[in-house]
């Protein structure tokens, strides 16, 4: 399934990273907004237990969360949306899977990996600014997939319709979200119109 947020909040200040005047230190933290308010949304389905607890004043039947959250940030740019998620969920636990993609066959190339112990039974959420041909996002997925999660989702900001036919033939039970669904992929695998490099805009590495 396929969910593409539209909120106003959203829209703004994804111009504001798709902006090519947007600097490092704003890219980030428009980044880091977004990421907060789209996984306030993905997370409804979060899976509570009942708590005995007292308050000041009496017993009470509370909540709390039933299962590890897991962030699975895709290096590097993916790291670039850990810190708005720890906000909202600061017991998270955080995965690393680094990746690069060929820049002349678009092949992702896995080069780290790194996980919690909780991963057959977390709450995982796999995240990356960018989805283009969706190489990257599957090889993740496939990965996650090797160390028992079943309950994934994957977080993107924007994606192309290439990448999300792609992840949805490779990986029918995940779900997708993503901020914008832009236009298509240009002849260099960029999303168009896309915000560019993240990894590079995130890191200031261009
Ligand atoms: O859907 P795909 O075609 O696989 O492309 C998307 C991937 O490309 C970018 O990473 P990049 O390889 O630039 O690495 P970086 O994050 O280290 O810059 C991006 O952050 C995704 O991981
Ligand atoms: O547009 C794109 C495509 C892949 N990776 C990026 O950072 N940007
Ligand atoms: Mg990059």
């Amino acid at each position: 399934m396929l969910t593409v947020f539209d909120h106003p909040l959203i829209k703004h200040k994804l111009t504001v990273m798709r902006n090519k005047e947007t600097g490092t230190k704003d890219f980030r933290q428009n980044l880091d907004e977004i990421g907060g308010l789209m996984v306030y949304e993905i997370t409804r389905d979060l899976p509570l237990k009942e708590v005995d607890i007292e308050t000041p004043i009496c017993a009470y039947k509370g909540s709390t969360l039933a299962k590890e959250v897991v962030i699975v940030p895709i290096l590097r740019a993916g790291l670039g949306v850990v810190n708005g998620i720890q906000n909202l969920i600061p017991t998270a636990k955080v995965a690393h899977i680094g990746m690069y993609r060929d820049e002349e066959t678009l092949e992702p190339h896995p080069y780290f990996e790194k996980y919690p112990s909780c991963m057959e039974d977390a709450y995982v959420l796999i995240v990356d600014p960018m989805l283009a041909t969706g190489g990257s996002s599957i090889a993740a997925i496939d990965m996650v997939k090797r160390q028992g999660s079943k309950n994934i989702k994957l977080v993107c900001l924007v994606g192309a319709p290439e990448g999300v036919a792609a992840v949805e033939k490779a990986h029918p039970d995940v779900d997708i979200y993503l901020a914008s669904l832009d236009d298509h992929l240009n002849e260099k695998g960029y999303i168009v119109p896309g915000l560019g490099d993240a990894g590079d805009r995130i890191f200031g590495t261009k």
